[in-house]
């Protein structure tokens, strides 16, 4: 039987569109149409996928891969492109109108938002070649616990980068705000002086309360933030959780801002976090709370020199500053540049970068591939009943968790 005949037989166990059929006369593995030969289809099927059904799902994975996005409508197109050139126009309404496509959870904008980032992602190459290759901006995280003067200095902080030619822009990562049904970050009256400033962009970025919201949204917005023509990058959290690990991956320099107060005002602090900065600052230096503030200062010298070395350029620093009287601020922008400087030209900076790159594709695909289990009909109702049993000690752990997976395999 030649394959052209198998094909009229079977024409959806091939291909769920043209996109696939390209795919298929293309694929590396294109001899088994060459042929014309069912057998090497056969042992194909055999050897690797068992199934038609198989070759099916892996031809159409390849296509998937080949042609990473499907075809916009006309419409869909027209917008992309409006978004497009008033983004890189440096227009604020096209940049929110952008990240709130990347945020949308709707399965036909998250398509939209796909095409908009690719070419987003192509306008930065090209940016960055005429740049010799260096990234367009610098991507700052901030974490710090909640009354640390997060906001006071990112006000103080913004503004000074602002009349210095800078553009800015701040997302503000808050986790808790499908939790707490508040925001601990999204509060409107945060940085009204910086928020009025025509150079500068600040933005609520909500997460729908999970760790992979948080990834997905804040790195694109993030990468948009840059088409934008802003090269400085903030991106804030609150430095109780899990979100600021999740910052720290996606920005070139972590920094942490702590109020003068001691270890146990401090208990909400993970002691991993303070592994991650590049520079701890010190704030509210000032006043009666200086002395106070040297004393906290001279602590996480010491302790951060305990710590296990992460660059070969860059040892963390620790500073004190104000944001309330401006003290030490612009100090802290030169040590920050000093940063971004020395991990630029030793290759740090590129090689993080790169790294976070993965990391972000791999998160993503956990996050889905979690939800994708979760939800799953051939297991979703089995996790109430199985977690019962492991909580009243029935099952193990690890017996429940072979169970469920080998329903959700049995149904895949
Ligand atoms: N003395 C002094 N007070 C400060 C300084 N920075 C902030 N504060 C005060 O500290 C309090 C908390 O400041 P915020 O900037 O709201 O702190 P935050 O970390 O953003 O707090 P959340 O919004 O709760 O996350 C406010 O009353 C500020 O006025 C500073 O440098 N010196």
């Amino acid at each position: 039987m030649k394959i052209p005949s198998l094909l009229l037989r079977f024409p959806h166990c091939y291909f769920s569109s043209s996109a696939c059929f390209k795919s298929f006369h293309f694929s590396s593995r294109s001899h088994f149409l060459c042929t014309g030969s069912l057998r090497p289809v056969h042992l194909y099927c055999t050897k690797w996928m068992f199934s038609l059904k198989g070759l099916r799902r892996e031809l159409c994975h390849q296509a998937t891969v080949d042609q990473p996005i499907e075809g916009l409508s006309d419409r869909e197109q027209g917008f992309v492109d409006k978004i497009y050139s008033g983004l890189i126009q440096g227009h604020r309404a096209c940049l929110a109108e952008a990240i709130t496509l990347v945020e949308s959870t709707h399965h036909r904008k998250k398509k939209v938002a796909q095409v908009l980032l690719q070419k987003v992602l192509s306008y930065h190459r090209e940016q960055e070649k005429l740049n010799q290759g260096k990234p367009l901006a610098f991507r700052v995280g901030l974490s710090g616990p909640p009354g640390a003067g997060k906001s006071t200095f990112i006000e103080c902080f913004g503004k000074m980068l602002t009349e210095r030619g800078h553009k800015v822009s701040v997302l503000a990562v808050d986790p808790s705000s499908s939790t707490s049904g508040g925001s601990l970050l999204g509060d409107k009256t945060r940085m009204t002086e910086l928020s009025r400033d025509m150079n500068a962009y600040i933005r609520p970025s909500p997460t729908r309360g999970t760790l992979g919201g948080v990834t997905r949204t804040t790195n694109e917005a993030i990468l948009l933030c840059e088409g934008g023509g802003y090269d400085v990058v903030l991106v804030e959290t609150v430095g109780v959780g899990q979100s600021e690990f999740a910052v720290a991956d996606m920005v070139d320099m972590f920094i942490l801002l702590l109020p003068p107060a001691g270890g146990d005002e401090l208990q909400g602090i993970k002691r991993g976090i303070i592994e991650m900065a590049d520079l701890v600052a010190i704030n509210k230096a000032d006043g009666d709370l200086v002395v106070p503030a040297r004393r906290i200062q001279a602590e996480y010298v010491s302790a951060m020199k305990l710590l296990r070395k992460r660059s070969k350029v860059w040892r963390p620093k620790v500073m004190r500053i104000s944001a309330k009287t401006g003290e030490g601020i612009s100090d802290m922008w030169d040590k920050m540049t000093e940063f971004r400087d020395l991990v630029l030209m030793s290759g740090e900076l590129i090689a993080k970068r790169r790294k976070q790159q993965k990391v972000w594709m791999w998160n993503l695909i956990q996050e889905n591939m979690l939800e994708h289990f979760r939800s799953h009909l051939a297991v979703k109702d089995k996790i109430p009943l199985l977690e019962e049993k492991v909580l009243s000690g029935v099952f193990s752990p690890g017996l429940a968790a072979d169970l469920l997976l080998k329903a959700f395999k049995d149904g895949l």
